[in-house]
């Protein structure tokens, strides 16, 4: 981990800026929003980099762990005469609740006034505290765009008329349906009767769909005797033009004025304690930890010794070979001995179509020899296990962390981060391989939410699974599809002689049937694959228990209910979207998991897949996990597909979405998907996947999380390094269309890294809704289940610092220890546990039957695959 250099250890800081006395200081109380970086970045930019931004929570809880750096009331107010002026963030709940705007009231009553400016929740709380009511819209408005009408006056003088990003569901009643119509034009620039003190300076008007009265809602106010100003919109949003910047600089020039003109001096201040900062905070905490001292730590002294010592600075070698047009992934996976436990395959199968993000595959060899990382959520250690050799037991070794240590957090991510400081190899330029060798592994939503939330994880889960299982993998296969290029590839010690291993496995490839005889044995796939169900007959033949398997999938009618529930958390301001998801579980006899291109007396020592034909007879039947995957490839192809098993898990995967890829130079992207149509004879061509997306409520969908994903990078990377280059682009998957953004963010040079990114934005925001935090809480709410490895990441992290994540959607699962009862005739064994979980973003605008439809719709496509084939 690159670590930053501060200079206290108390420091909490991402960047620290100029310890100038004279730099202007905004106090940003954020109110566990998801677009606060957003806010803070476009301030930057807005006043200059000179300008300090401190972000402290609204319920004065600092972005630090460390629970004593927490500042009381009082130091809040002594604190405040230091700074030129205050933010009061946008946020989930409601301006009359304590808990959800905290410290924002203690402002409107201060007797030295600091200038104000409240975004959103911040000015809801203005409003109502100055006399103004709060009531609900008719209508939440997320992620909408809408003109906002201004005259030109106060922190509006000079700035062009704009279309703004709205994200909200209550709004400031200050008696405006009152006035009539005729006085309208003119009063409603007066300050009303409820609120004599507020003056309004912005407006939208929300023309509505029954043909009654447009819905009046204020959008700007300034107090007429006080330094508080507001605006309802989101000045930050990505949507929001950017001529509306000119509000901020005028906003802060006033604020500036005021403290001229009433003598408000800024006290100098011992800046120990301030700084710029971006949440969140595990970059701070991890600073913090790896400047303090590092031989002192624990952990660091484990990591010296061990396990956690072996296999340093390797030397990477590798052979490029041509790679023959339409080799299958899966063929030469199975020639390597690629489908039983300990298999890790990433598998771009939508290559097939030509699809341009399918452009490499990679097989880890030798994984079952491969030191893991494991981490339980909860736990204060991290496992690093050696897996036996034959008869040898695993060797295990304890790295203990804790990740609310007083003087710094350290936590499995330092631990990871450390490992693979000490193994990192060059880049060479040229034509370089995705994956050069290194972590490649899981994370379950789990993992990101007990970051995120850390109640919403309880501590008695029933089962010791990891939430985290990083595979440190040295010998590799990278078949780049498009490069027409495969590479085979090690990271050894110096002196070994790994080139005899290369040409081998080269030698293999290129004697091989999947080498010679391209795509030779998908054909008995393509043909299970061909014979798809609809989706209403399957769901119907899975109802009554017939054959080994057995299906539980959700009650439409609960579903309907969830979206409902969701939807009211949203009306009463508590999200503005929630991703709502339901599991699927499927249970069948074990059975032998060894895929017979892995069983001697199946193979006789030559590869031929295509020689033992599917089960007929159905009581002996059972699909082991590969053949479930290679169905599923052929049925639904994908990106960002993998095959996985690892540390007792199995992972069936055909994602479309990537989450974030990075390069070794700090261009970090994330591809955030919202906004899905199902394939029909209706529906078939991109033109009407278009039509059908670019519509107010998909867009908005979309757009949410593309401010969330924005934040995300922007905590990480820093102000001013994000970019959007490529908005609401609608792209085409086997049985869907699916709305995509592209968000990028540059890292600064030896400051974080992808890592840092991977960890601080999990978990996905796709796949949580927006604001994360209180989404997430939601959610764990109305969903009885853990998500686990749906909703998690699957990919990479090369030892060149290059990763791929893609989100662990469109998936199957099964955990080794889970089981249920036997149940058919005869049965005596404990039964297989799989699961699926599906769903999709819910809205205001959302419907409950479209949502279910949505859900059955992503839930289909492993169903079937696991109905034809387990
Ligand atoms: C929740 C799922 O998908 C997520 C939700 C999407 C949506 O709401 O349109 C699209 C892609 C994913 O981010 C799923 O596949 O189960
Ligand atoms: N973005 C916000 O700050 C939203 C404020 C409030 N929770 C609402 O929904 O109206």
């Amino acid at each position: 981990m690159p670590l930053l250099e501060l200079q206290s250890s108390s420091v909490p800081a991402v960047n620290p800026v100029s310890r100038d006395r004279q730099c202007r200081r905004i106090l940003f109380l954020d109110a566990y929003d998801s677009f606060t970086n957003n806010i803070v970045s476009l301030l930057k930019e807005a006043l200059g980099d000179d300008v300090l931004v401190h972000v402290l929570h609204m319920d004065l809880k600092t972005l630090h762990a460390d629970p004593s750096l927490d500042w009381t009331p009082e130091e809040f107010l002594d604190r405040l005469p230091s700074f030129d002026a205050v933010v009061c963030g946008p946020g989930p709940g409601s301006p009359l609740c304590e808990a959800d705007v905290g410290a924002f009231r203690l402002l409107w009553e201060l007797r030295d006034a600091v200038p104000v400016l409240g975004i959103c929740l911040g000015f809801q709380s203005l409003v109502a505290h100055f006399g103004g009511g709060i009531r609900r819209l008719r209508r939440g408005l997320h992620g909408m765009v809408r003109p906002i009408e201004h005259q030109s006056g106060d922190i509006f003088a000079g700035v062009p008329e704009f279309k703004a990003t709205l994200y909200h569901s209550l709004c400031a009643d200050v008696g405006q349906d009152q006035v009539s119509q005729e006085s309208w034009e003119t009063d409603m620039w007066l300050p009303p009767k409820v609120a004599p003190e507020l003056v309004p300076l912005a407006w939208t008007m929300e023309e509505s769909e029954d043909g009654s009265e447009p819905e009046r809602i204020l959008m700007g106010v300034r107090h007429s005797r006080l330094p508080f100003w507001g605006v309802q919109y989101h000045p930050e949003s990505v949507c929001t033009d950017p001529g509306a910047h000119g509000v901020l600089k005028n906003w802060f020039s006033q604020a500036l004025k005021w403290n001229e003109s009433t003598g408000r001096q800024i006290r100098p201040m011992d800046l120990e304690n301030i700084a710029d900062s971006l949440a969140p905070s595990m970059i701070v905490e991890r600073s913090i930890a790896a400047e303090s001292h590092l031989a002192n730590r624990k952990w660091w002294r484990d990591m010296q010794s061990g396990l956690a010592a072996t296999r340093a600075a390797p030397i990477y070698s590798c052979s490029r070979i041509k790679l023959p047009d339409g080799v299958d992934a899966a063929d030469v996976a199975e020639l390597l001995g690629v489908g039983g436990v300990d298999s890790i395959m990433l598998d771009s199968s939508s290559t097939i179509s030509g699809d341009p993000l399918a452009r490499s595959s990679i097989i880890a060899l030798e994984v079952d020899r491969a030191l893991r990382f494991e981490y339980h959520v909860g736990d204060d250690w991290v496992t690093l296990r050696q897996p036996g050799y034959g008869d040898q037991e695993d060797v295990c070794q304890r790295i203990e962390i804790d990740s609310s240590a007083e003087h710094g957090a350290y936590d499995v991510w330092n631990v990871i981060a450390e490992y693979w400081e000490q193994r990192k190899v060059a880049e060479e330029g040229g034509q370089e391989p995705a994956f050069k060798g290194g972590f490649m592994g899981f994370v379950t939503y789990e993992m990101g939410l007990s970051t995120l939330s850390p109640e919403s994880v309880s501590k008695n889960r029933g089962h010791r699974r990891p939430d985290l299982c990083y595979a440190w993998i040295t010998k590799s296969l990278v078949l780049d599809h498009q490069a027409g290029v495969a590479y085979v590839q090690a990271l050894t010690a110096p002196d070994s002689n790994v080139q005899t291993w290369i040409d081998e496995v080269v030698a293999k490839l290129q004697s091989s049937r999947a080498w010679q005889q391209p795509g030779y044995g998908t054909e008995e796939y393509k043909l299970v694959a061909a014979k798809k169900q609809p989706n209403e007959l399957l769901l119907k033949s899975i109802q009554e228990p017939a054959g080994r398997l057995r299906f539980k999938t959700p009650k439409p009618a609960k579903y309907d209910d969830d979206v409902r529930q969701c939807q009211e958390a949203i009306a009463e301001g508590q999200s503005y979207e929630l991703c709502l998801t339901a599991q699927t579980t499927m249970t069948r006899p074990p059975g032998n998991d060894v895929p017979r291109h892995l069983q001697p007396s199946l193979t006789n020592g030559t590869i031929n897949g295509a020689s033992a034909s599917w089960p007929s007879d159905e009581a002996s039947r059972h699909g082991t996990p590969w053949q479930i995957y290679r169905t599923l490839r052929a049925r639904q192809p994908a990106p960002f597909g993998s095959f996985i098993r690892l540390a007792g898990a199995t992972i069936l995967s055909s994602s479309p979405e990537r989450f974030l890829a990075h390069d070794a130079k700090g261009l970090c992207s994330m591809r955030p998907m919202k906004g899905t149509v199902r394939k029909s004879e209706a529906v078939s061509t991109l033109a009407q996947a278009e039509k059908l997306l670019h519509i107010p409520k998909e867009e908005a969908e979309n757009l949410m999380i593309v401010d969330l994903v924005r934040h995300d990078l922007y905590g990480v990377c820093g102000a001013r390094s994000v970019t959007v280059p490529d908005l609401l682009k609608v792209e085409e998957y086997s049985s869907v269309f699916q709305m995509i953004t592209v968000v990028n963010g540059q890292l600064p040079p030896h400051g974080p890294n992808g890592l840092d990114v991977l960890a601080a934005a999990l978990p996905p925001g796709s796949m949580t809704g927006a604001p994360k935090k209180r989404s997430c809480e939601i959610l764990r709410t109305i969903e009885p289940s853990e998500r686990s490895i749906y909703s998690g990441v699957v990919g990479f992290l090369d030892a060149r610092g290059h990763g791929d994540w893609s989100v662990t959607i469109r998936t199957m699962f099964r955990w080794d220890d889970e089981k249920a009862p036997p149940e058919g005739p005869g049965e005596t064994q404990p039964r297989e546990v799989w699961r699926i979980g599906a769903g999709g973003a819910v809205t205001i605008l959302s419907t409950p039957e479209g949502e279910t439809e949505e859900m059955f719709t992503k839930l289909c496509g492993p169903l079937g695959v696991f109905k034809d084939v387990a």
